[in-house]
């Protein structure tokens, strides 16, 4: 049995000329916390769609759990737990009916299911609102309504795709919580975000920069290795470099 949970190897990703992900090497240890972050269209949530199963890569290997991405990606839906970015669950049933829902689409059994949804709204404080359409839930409360859809089936790997965007720091706070206990569990955890603190939590990160992984480690290492106090510092300086190294690239050909 391998330690990793996650294991990509050259894993690339081309829509036309557009190469989302760029030969992306990645080992993610079981029951971590592993933060994607990088700018808007770095290619996070094609990473993602990869991994989850429902994206061929166009070339180089990756595995979730053991299971090939591209022969066994029914095998990978099953032990996974994801979160998008979008909101998406029912916005005219209630926050119960979106857990029975879920539940049944998952196949478990009644009274699982029954003693699911009570530990995870008990957890993220829904208890109270279970009878609330789920439309009329403000932001923060919509998210931990669809974080307990996707821990319903107890999942090996789970993948949040920026949970806290727009999220208030209560809620957020929260929400981190819950991520952390989920290590006891053995649970891995894939999350992209934008908030440094967050990624500071994270037991490694990476960044991705068009379509590159250009640092990936433990966040404390990472700031000591850069000589940089903090990761917006490390950031803005990695995409400077790039810039300026793909100017000089183009002003040499
Ligand atoms: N289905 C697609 N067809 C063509 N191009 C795509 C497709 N999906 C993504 N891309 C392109 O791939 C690149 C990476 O996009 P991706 O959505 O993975 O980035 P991201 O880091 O998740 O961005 P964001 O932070 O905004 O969600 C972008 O240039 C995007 O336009």
């Amino acid at each position: 049995m391998s330690e990793y949970a996650i294991i990509c190897e050259g894993l690339t990703k081309q829509f036309g000329q557009i190469i989302a992900v760029n030969s992306i090497n990645l080992k993610i240890k079981k029951g971590t916390i592993y933060g994607i972050l990088g700018p808007n269209g770095s290619g996070k949530s094609t990473l993602i769609h990869m991994l989850c199963g429902v994206l061929p890569q166009t070339s180089g290997y990756g595995s979730v759990l053991g299971y090939d991405i591209r022969k066994d990606p029914e095998k990978i839906k099953q032990r996974i737990g994801y979160m998008s970015q979008k909101f998406s669950l029912y916005l005219e049933l209630t926050v119960l009916e979106n857990l029975q829902f879920y539940g049944e689409v998952y196949g478990i059994k009644k009274d699982k299911l029954k003693e699911r949804i009570k530990h995870l709204v008990e957890i993220t404080g829904l208890s109270d609102r279970l009878n609330q359409r789920s439309g009329t839930l403000s932001g923060g409360w919509k998210q931990r309504l669809a974080l307990c859809c996707a821990l319903l089936h107890e999942p090996d790997f789970l993948i949040l795709d920026e949970p806290t965007a727009g999220v208030d720091p209560v809620s957020r706070r929260i929400f981190w919580d819950i991520i952390q206990s989920l290590r006891e569990k053995e649970v891995t955890v894939l999350v992209t975000t934008h908030y440094m603190d967050e990624a500071l939590i994270c037991d490694e990160i990476g960044f991705i920069y068009f379509g590159r992984l250009l640092v990936n480690g433990k966040p404390n290492e990472i700031l000591k290795q850069h000589h940089v106090e903090t990761l917006d510092e490390l950031f803005i300086k990695l995409v400077k470099q790039e810039e300026a190294s793909s100017i000089f690239q183009k002003g040499s050909v």
